[in-house]
């Protein structure tokens, strides 16, 4: 009876172990599960933010970018959440009244203004980088674009942001923090494997940059720029090229085929059946353009088109100077430019042209014969097939579309072999591709020079390992109390 009882009572207790770790290991997966997805949560509520205007030559855009306020050195952490396209034309156009360049601005920043939590508009650094535009009203009046300028400032400044300034940057910044912008969005620069080149067409000027032989800086230091970046050295071949945007080339190209004092001109660049009058003055007003208006009485000249794709390369090619190079090789008006490299990354006007006219994915000589078959079609088929697209825009794609082609080949030294190393882009992973990104990062020190410590495993993964190193000893700790109970047991059923 003893013994049963004995036996009994063994049984409970072991029931009892058997369900005190039932539990125990039921818990620890619970705990273990609730730990993993805490972790996984993205931290909802610390963001930051910072604010950039992009005063171009065209148009003024304000970008908002947010990244996690605990990870701010990360490659890929920041990134664009908001674009906001000011109403009119960029602020340079505003040298009539300069008073009313910071007005223009006031809707986008009242956006800004309630897309930001409000706890973070204090701290969120406002900075705006005019491009082009701007530089050429310097060169005309500097006097108009310091107003213009302090117009911008004053609106900024009261803005409930923290306002980092206001100026015109160089070309060199231009292409240089473009550069920056798409390989940190490619994740290019924590990796040290390759980068990527950017081109970069605006209104008024254009850039290249790529990562280049070192030795091009001794050629050309005007055209060098090194960066140290997550621990790796960069050397980069960049140039911008005032004048060189599509707005202003246009204008070169049309001073070129007016320079007869014609009432009108026929154009190859434009549609078959395109007729419009213009001034001279539209044309002859730009610091771009050197010669002075043919020596006629009228203000105005008539503006015809032909459509013919393979004289309108003519026309184009007019626009570029390639004689008179001082350095081993050249790309055009006596530039240094060291052979390409890599891949490219074409953005702005060079993805909208080329996206318009459906050539971001075609060989250089299927977009040559698409580009053709485009420029012939007339002028009613093309509005009549694009009844949305403003007519200005619609008018000038045959243009830009052809001095695309010639500014990659001719001037840039594309081949057919180097064409498909172009992509056009307009965002990378969401955000998109400019100066912008890459001067906030640089002004806010968000990429640093050398790569930070990275612990051997995240901080979930040493969260679940201290768990199981836990787990483990309280097996081994409670295996090693009940072994101290097994002999006992043995014995006295030896005994009996
Ligand atoms: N959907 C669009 C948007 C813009 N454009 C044109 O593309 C050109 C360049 O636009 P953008 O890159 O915005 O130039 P900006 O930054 O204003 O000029 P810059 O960089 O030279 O200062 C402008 O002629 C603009 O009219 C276009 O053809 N189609
Ligand atoms: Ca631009």
């Amino acid at each position: 009876m003893a013994e049963q009882r004995e036996i009994k009572e063994n049984n409970a207790w072991h029931k009892a172990v058997i369900l005190f770790i039932t539990v125990l290991v039921i818990t620890a997966i619970v705990a273990l599960v609730t730990t993993a997805v805490l972790q996984n949560q993205p931290l909802l509520q610390k963001y930051k933010y910072g604010i950039v205007l992009d005063a171009g030559s065209s148009h003024t855009a304000v970008y908002i970018y947010e990244w996690p306020a605990e990870k701010e050195n990360d490659t890929g952490r920041v990134q664009q959440t908001h674009a906001c396209k000011v109403k009119g034309a960029g602020i340079s156009s505003y040298s009539v009244f300069p008073g009313q360049a910071g007005a223009s601005l006031k809707s986008c920043m009242k956006e800004a203004e309630s897309l930001i939590p409000l706890r973070r508009h204090h701290e969120t650094p406002l900075y705006l980088g005019a491009t082009a535009g701007m530089r050429l009203l310097r060169m005309e009046n500097q006097s108009l674009s310091d107003l213009v300028l302090g117009s911008v400032e004053e609106a900024l400044r009261s803005s409930p942001f923290s306002y980092q300034g206001a100026r015109i940057i160089t070309g060199q910044e231009e292409g240089a923090f473009g550069w920056v912008t798409v390989n940190y969005l490619s994740d290019r620069l924590k990796q040290g494997s390759g980068t990527t080149g950017a081109l970069d067409l605006g209104g008024a000027s254009t850039q290249i940059s790529f990562v280049a032989n070192q030795d091009g800086a001794e050629e050309s230091a005007e055209n060098a720029v090194t960066f140290r970046l997550y621990g790796n050295d960069y050397f980069l071949y960049t140039h911008s090229f005032l004048c060189y945007g599509k707005d202003q080339v246009l204008k070169l190209a049309l001073s070129q085929q007016t320079q007869s004092g014609d009432s009108s001109v026929l154009d190859p660049c434009f549609h078959p059946g395109y007729s419009v009058d213009r001034d001279y003055s539209s044309v002859y007003s730009s610091p771009c353009v050197m010669t002075g208006k043919p020596l006629v009485s009228r203000d105005s000249f008539t503006h015809i088109g032909t459509g013919n794709a393979s004289q309108c390369q003519e026309v184009v090619r007019r626009i570029f100077n390639f004689s008179g190079c001082s350095f081993s090789r050249c790309s055009f008006n006596g530039v240094y430019q060291p052979p390409l490299q890599g891949p490219f990354g074409a953005f702005s006007a060079f993805y909208f042209v080329m996206n318009f006219l459906n050539l971001t994915s075609d060989s250089l000589e299927r977009s040559r014969e698409k580009l053709a078959l485009y420029c012939s079609t007339p002028w009613t088929q093309i509005k009549q097939q694009h009844p949305d697209v403003k007519e200005k825009y619609l008018a000038e794609y045959c243009f830009s579309g052809s001095y695309i082609l010639s500014l990659l080949t001719d001037g840039y030294n594309f081949t057919s072999d180097t064409w498909t190393h172009i992509t056009f882009i307009k965002k990378i992973s969401g955000s998109d591709a400019g100066w912008t990104l890459g001067y906030m990062l640089n002004l806010t020190n968000m990429i640093p020079a050398e790569a930070p410590e990275t612990p051997p495993l995240p901080h979930a993964g040493y969260i679940t390992l201290l768990f199981f190193i836990s787990l483990l000893l309280f097996f081994f700790l409670l295996f090693l109390s009940l072994r101290s109970r097994w002999p006992r047991c043995n014995s006295q059923t030896q005994i009996i």
